[in-house]
């Protein structure tokens, strides 16, 4: 089909607004050219004016300094000797301009630029590092069919590397890398053999970063700044239903978060994880070898969820590392028995049960969720696998087959599952562990592999080869995978704890409330009807 021309009105109309527009634009730069210009004649005529006016604020400075620390009885004859200078001074021809001139002089010469001035390009040392990385990835970004190769031994690195930056310690700290197109940049193996070479080449124990441009055939290569590991527990700018998991790299998240640090007051960039009803990541996987802080994360997550809910804890590392915890206001239970382990879990999926029940009658009578299904119902369960075994051996019901339901329904009901896990016991997780945590923290020293499998996604940059407890990795559903640091928090009763981070501990727990919360869980179930059947409609709609 033959393509109408626009009416000339149109045509016209818009070719002399796009006329006038590069009018503008053209006025526009033109002027800031003069700007730029007046500006730079401005302030050459006026450098040696700015110059005196600065060595006069530096001596009067140091000459104030110098009487603040002049003794009192000593200031006496200090004035008189300024006097009696002064006084001569006057009174010798030409004495006032010569003394003028001086003060001048000293002026300019104390108000001259001290800055070290800056080198135009990259030092000797410098230049042979980028010498050396281009030389190293010659082999990867050439072929021999290639007529105007970009990498050749003792070529031109200027071109391959047109922006650089180094650090303090003269290392690379950010490098903008040319390719050629047809390297395979789609390929994990390819990208992965570069950033190793690249990490190698540019200094170890470092982190980098790696930003693929696959459109441009560029990869920024960039040193990351070490995560905070000292930032204490205390209560985070949150609203209800968000959960601070740690701290990441500010170009990971658009928000930061008030934060004391000792005596000072920081903003840093938080992972907040969003559960409820509207949560797309209801509950949350943490994997990770032992001593690498999941206990440490549960805790974390445990004081933050008290804020505004009730938590249950199993844990199956008798370790006793929640024993801060019990008794306190909204902690319905800490177990560490099979038998409490199994008593909990299986009150947790009536409980499950008996508000979404609640829930639907509520919607299908077009009233507003009851009351008693709104308040968050946390249940925290660290190395739960532990669990499975005793279970087996003792022919009984495993707690974890339990946290079906909470798992299936929990969005709906308000309830939030938070496993934590060692990688050695990993694979005997529930399929619905797996299935329905889909927000996932990796803590602690783990292969490519390893990583990938839980977050589902590699991170982008590279891991270090010492890592402080509570460092990891954290991905929310499909989102990206940010580098994690977990605030500390530590047990308050380990001996090992400083006193500073038990007392930000301590701050953060609830009143104690026991010994009637120790019963509180037996006469919930005990008031507890018989669940009735969840209708099947019901459920299919809450979970989609
Ligand atoms: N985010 C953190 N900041 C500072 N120290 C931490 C952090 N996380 C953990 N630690 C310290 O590391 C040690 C181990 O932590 P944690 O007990 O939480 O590890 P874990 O993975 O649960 O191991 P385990 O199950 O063997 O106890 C503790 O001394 C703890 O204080």
């Amino acid at each position: 089909m033959a393509r109408r021309p626009l009416p000339r009105i149109l045509s016209t109309g818009s070719a002399q607004i796009a006329r006038s527009r590069d009018l503008a634009r053209a006025q526009f730069a033109r002027s800031r050219e003069l700007a730029r210009t007046a500006g730079d004649s401005a302030s050459d005529v006026l450098h040696p004016l700015i110059t005196i006016t600065r060595g006069l604020r530096r001596l009067a400075t140091a000459g104030r300094r110098r009487w603040a620390e002049t003794p009192k009885d000593k200031r006496g004859p200090l004035l008189f000797l300024v006097a009696s200078v002064i006084l001569v001074v006057a009174l010798v021809p030409y004495g006032p301009l010569l003394a003028v001139i001086t003060v001048m002089a000293a002026a300019a010469w104390q108000g001259r630029d001290r800055r070290p001035t800056e080198p135009d390009g990259p030092d000797e040392s410098q230049l042979e590092r980028l010498r050396a990385l281009y030389e190293a990835l010659v082999p990867y970004f050439s072929a021999a069919d290639d007529p105007a190769p970009l990498y050749t031994h003792g070529g031109e690195w200027e071109k391959a590397f047109p922006e650089f930056e180094f650090d303090g310690t003269g290392r690379v700290g950010r490098l903008l890398v040319r390719y050629p197109a047809y390297f395979t940049d789609g390929e994990a193996q390819a990208r992965a053999r570069i950033e190793h070479l690249l990490t190698t080449k540019s200094g170890r124990g470092r982190e980098y970063h790696f930003d693929w441009d696959e459109e441009g055939n560029e990869l920024t290569v960039t040193v990351l700044a070490p995560l905070p590991t000292d930032i204490a527990a205390q209560r985070f700018v949150t609203t209800p239903g968000e959960t601070v998991l740690g701290f990441t790299d500010p170009s990971g998240v658009q928000r930061t978060l008030p934060l004391t640090h000792g005596a000072r007051q920081l903003d840093v960039p938080p992972v907040v994880w969003r559960t409820g009803i509207r949560s797309t990541e209801p509950h949350l996987l943490v994997v990770g070898q032992p001593g690498t802080g999941t206990s440490t994360l549960l805790r974390s997550i445990a004081l933050q969820a008290l804020q505004y809910g009730d938590v249950v804890i199993v844990e199956g590392g008798s370790t006793g590392e929640y024993a801060c915890l019990t008794g306190r206001d909204g902690v319905l239970a800490v177990e560490c028995g099979l038998a409490g382990a199994l008593a909990s879990m299986e009150w947790a999926a009536t409980e499950t049960e008996r508000r979404l029940i609640a829930v639907n009658r509520a919607r299908q009578a077009g009233n507003p969720p009851p009351e008693d299904t709104k308040r968050p119902l946390w249940l925290l369960l660290d190395r739960p696998t532990a669990f499975t075994h005793l279970a087996a051996a003792d022919d009984r019901k495993d707690p974890l087959s339990l946290l079906q339901v909470p798992l299936r329904h929990g969005r709906a009901a308000n309830v939030t599952v938070v496993v934590a896990e060692q990688w050695d016991t990993v694979d005997a997780l529930s399929d619905a562990v797996r299935q329905h945590t889909r927000a996932r923290v990796v803590l602690g020293p783990a292969t490519a592999g390893q990583l990938e499998s839980v977050l589902g996604a590699p991170p982008h940059t590279t891991p270090v080869a010492d890592v402080p407890p509570g460092r990891g990795y954290a991905r929310l559903g499909t989102g990206p995978v940010h580098r994690l640091q977990v605030p500390a928090t530590p047990d308050p009763y380990d001996d090992a704890t400083s006193d500073a981070h038990r007392q930000a501990v301590l701050e953060l727990l609830p009143e104690r409330t026991a010994p009637v919360e120790a019963e509180r869980l037996t006469n919930l179930e005990k008031a507890e009807p018989e669940p009735e059947p969840v209708p099947v409609e019901a459920v299919v709609a809450e979970t989609t």
